[in-house]
């Protein structure tokens, strides 16, 4: 059956193309050739070789031949040698999700309609029932032998059966049971397979190192795991089974030094919660509105000094006690602090180090200092290279935050301390050549230090990872942000460009261009009255510019049109990229848009810079908001907005006053009401009417997760988009079920290469 939905699927495209509905009988002749079997599908007739096994039960890997009978049979075939990378194929995907539950997809693809890799993998991300903001969706694929995919030379290049995961470590289990899926009738194929996969997956390469990570629940939004790091609610299996990694490389280390964190998670994996603990965790629970609990630092857990110290040996027993009692000093402190100072944040900024490293600027929150010596004398220098052991005796990394292209950023603690950062762990291997991209970002960010921008407190490197300890900013991305709630107030879209202005001002001043401003790169942060400030990220693109600049490089949707020109941009085009972040705050969808997702198209009207404000989305928006939009968006790099006149705009002073007074009448109803839950009720977010899904919207896909930048692609994109023009998007999502698996088959319909 399954076999013949892809005979079906690859057929119908050439011959059925007039009634795609109309479901074709199969039923195979006798054999008209020694060696060969025949298929009729309505008056067609395919010509398969006779294997021993009848065509409803090949598989695929080391039973190859069907597919060349069935893109023959297609008519894709004459163009292609069978052997070229080019040529279009059907290839089978699956997708291990929790436990006992495969989702398997097949694809007709051909090379030339794939754009490019990220586009790939979102497409087949999306056809296995994980859109690009889900954070299930595939981020890595591999060939059967265990062999990862990074290219779309890489795919095309590979066999026809890939396995695919999402940010977490695959079990053993997980890959038996997807080899079983993708070859059911060769188990003992399937048995060499898994050797390698053993291979893969022991527990050496089980280390953050080996690029995988433990994933978020899948079935949860971004932002409700934001969610759930903002409410301290710790997220359990997966530090479980980081800790797991952990603890098998090296048991004797965690022995000594196991952390407090590592207490109340394994406390909390054997289920032994004490009554004390409970009702800790009961307190804790009002504080489930990300937007009443702030962005500051959780709830310290709580410290079992009696357990952390009979366990620890001679020596290192001093250091850790020096550390235990350093934290508890900080945990005072910080009481102090949340007493005179009720932004937590800024409770946390006071107790980041190391202080020396950090220029203070006048525009830094004014927070007292706290010595903390100890705990940045434990850690290795700024800037050294260590060995992956050090990083795992000196920081307690938790479970991922956030991911890009080239880093994993996860939730992290000095060992021995309370205070919970972000580590972002960029993969060199990835980087591709691009290394001076990180070093240039740690150099930025060391010089930089204002209360918009997410600030940098250690770097080190190892071989295959740099390492950047930074200020956790626990709210998610801007992205995230939009995803689920589609737009903003006025009052409150105000509020965010004045923090993205601010900061622009801050790094325009010293003459920097951050180049990459775009919602992914914006931290949320968010406060107790339901208003959000931003902080900028990511400086990974970022340069100081004394002259014009003409490298080509940035995020499609955000690009300025003078970078797309190649005439010489400068600071300007970041300002350009907020106003298209206003925009899409405002109405939930991009100025500049290609139905077609074809660059070209996009890039054009980018150029022609001509901002629609469609109706109805625009209707009720003030026309002080439309002209500060169009100030922003002004194809003319000199007469456009720079960031201090954006700040000084009558409609965003006017709209951040309004904003302003609707915090403190929100501070007043949470007073009045209460609880936390009562007030996200009133929180200016949901009572914003979201975009109607209207076909117009719909074709223009409201706005993608931008995993892609255009540095060095631009000129490529302009080539192959000549030989790309003719062939379609793809399309057809199917479900049939098998053995109790979800499966799905995907076509790509194409129009065959004539
Ligand atoms: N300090 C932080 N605190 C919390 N989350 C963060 C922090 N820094 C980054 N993130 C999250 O991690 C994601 C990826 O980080 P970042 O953009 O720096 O990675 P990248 O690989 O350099 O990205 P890109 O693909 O844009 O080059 C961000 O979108 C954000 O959601």
């Amino acid at each position: 059956m399954w076999t013949r939905n892809l005979v079906e699927e690859a057929v119908r495209p050439k011959w059925k193309a007039a009634d795609h509905r109309t479901k074709l009988p199969l039923c195979t002749n006798s054999t008209p050739r020694p060696g060969l079997i025949s298929y009729t599908f309505g008056s067609k007739t395919l010509r398969c070789p006779a294997a021993n096994r009848p065509l409803e039960k090949v598989g695929i890997g080391p039973f190859r031949w069907e597919e060349r009978v069935l893109l023959r049979a297609s008519g894709y075939h004459g163009r292609h040698e069978e052997a070229s990378p080019v040529r279009p194929r059907i290839v089978t995907v699956v997708r291990p999700c929790g436990k006992h539950n495969l989702r398997k997809i097949s694809l007709l693809l051909n090379r030339r309609a794939v754009q490019t890799f990220e586009l790939l993998m979102a497409d087949v991300s999306e056809a296995l029932g994980f859109p690009c903001w889900h954070s299930g969706r595939v981020r890595r694929l591999f060939s059967p032998a265990g062999q990862e995919i990074h290219s779309l030379s890489d795919f095309f290049r590979s066999g026809n059966a890939f396995l695919a995961f999402g940010i977490s470590r695959p079990s053993i289990s997980d890959v038996q049971a997807t080899l079983q899926e993708l070859y059911p009738d060769s188990p003992g194929y399937c048995d060499n397979l898994l050797r390698l996969w053993e291979r893969i997956l022991r527990p050496k390469a089980a280390k953050t190192d080996s690029g995988f990570h433990d994933d978020v629940p899948q079935d949860e939004s971004s932002l409700n795991v934001a969610l759930k790091l903002v409410t301290n609610q710790p997220p359990a299996n997966n530090l479980q089974s980081f800790q797991a990694q952990v603890r098998q490389n090296d048991r004797g280390r965690r022995e000594r030094q196991k952390g407090e964190w590592d207490n109340r998670e394994d406390k909390r994996a054997n289920q032994s919660q004490t009554k004390e603990e409970k009702s800790i965790d009961k307190k804790k629970e009002p504080v489930y509105c990300q937007s009443c609990r702030g962005a500051g630092p959780p709830i310290p857990p709580i410290v079992n000094k009696k357990s952390t110290k009979l366990e620890k040996p001679n020596h290192e027993n001093k250091a850790q006690d020096n550390r235990m009692k350093n934290s508890s000093q900080i945990k005072k402190t910080e009481a102090v602090n949340l007493k005179n100072n009720p932004n937590p944040l800024q409770n946390k900024v006071s107790i980041l180090g190391p202080q020396a490293e950090i220029p203070r600027e006048q525009d830094m929150p004014k927070v007292e200092m706290v010595e903390q010596k100890d705990l940045w004398e434990e850690l290795p220098p700024d800037g050294m290279q260590v060995s992956l052991e050090e990083i795992h005796r000196c920081y307690d990394i938790g479970s991922v935050v956030g991911d890009g292209n080239f880093a994993v950023v996860y939730e992290c603690r000095v060992r021995g301390f309370t205070q919970t950062f972000a580590m972002k762990v960029v993969d060199k291997a990835k980087l591709h050549g691009r290394g001076h991209m990180i070093q240039n970002e740690i150099a930025l960010l060391r010089s930089l230090a204002h209360s918009r921008l997410v600030r940098l407190l250690r770097s080190h490197h190892t071989d295959k990872h740099v390492y950047l300890l930074m200020e956790l900013v626990a709210g998610g991305d801007l992205f995230d942000a939009i995803a689920k709630y589609g737009k903003f107030s006025e009052p409150c879209a105000a509020r965010m460009i004045q923090d993205i202005s601010q900061a622009l001002e801050y790094i325009h001043n010293k003459s920097i261009a951050h180049r990459d401003i775009k919602p992914e790169n914006l931290l949320v942060q968010w406060h107790s009255n339901g208003n959000i400030n931003l902080k900028l990220a990511d400086f990974g693109l970022a340069m100081v510019v004394t002259e014009p600049v003409f490298t080509v490089c940035g995020t499609p949707t955000y690009v300025a049109p003078e970078i797309l020109a190649e005439t010489g941009y400068g600071v300007a085009v970041d300002v350009w990229a907020m106003g298209v972040i206003l925009f899409v705050l405002l109405s939930g969808f991009p100025p500049f848009r290609s139905p077609e997702r074809n660059q070209e198209e996009l890039f054009h009207l980018i150029q022609k810079g001509e901002v629609h404000f469609l109706s109805p989305y625009w209707d009720h928006i003030s026309e002080g908001a439309k002209v500060l939009v169009r100030a922003l968006l002004e194809v003319n790099p000199t007469v456009r907005l720079t960031a201090s006149q954006t700040l000084q705009n009558s409609w965003l002073v006017h709209a951040v006053a309004q904003s302003d007074h609707e915090e403190a009448k929100n501070s007043s109803n949470i007073n009045k009401k209460g609880t936390i839950q009562e007030h996200r009720k009133h929180g200016e977010w949901e009572n914003q009417p979201k975009p109607d899904k209207t076909a117009e919207i719909d074709q223009v896909t409201q706005i993608d997760r931008n995993t892609e930048n255009i540095t060095d692609k631009y000129r490529e994109t302009n080539m192959d988009q000549k030989n790309m023009q003719s062939l379609e998007r793809p399309s057809q999502v199917k479900e049939i079920s098998k053995n109790g698996h979800l499966l799905k088959a995907t076509v790509l319909v194409q129009k065959a290469p004539e």
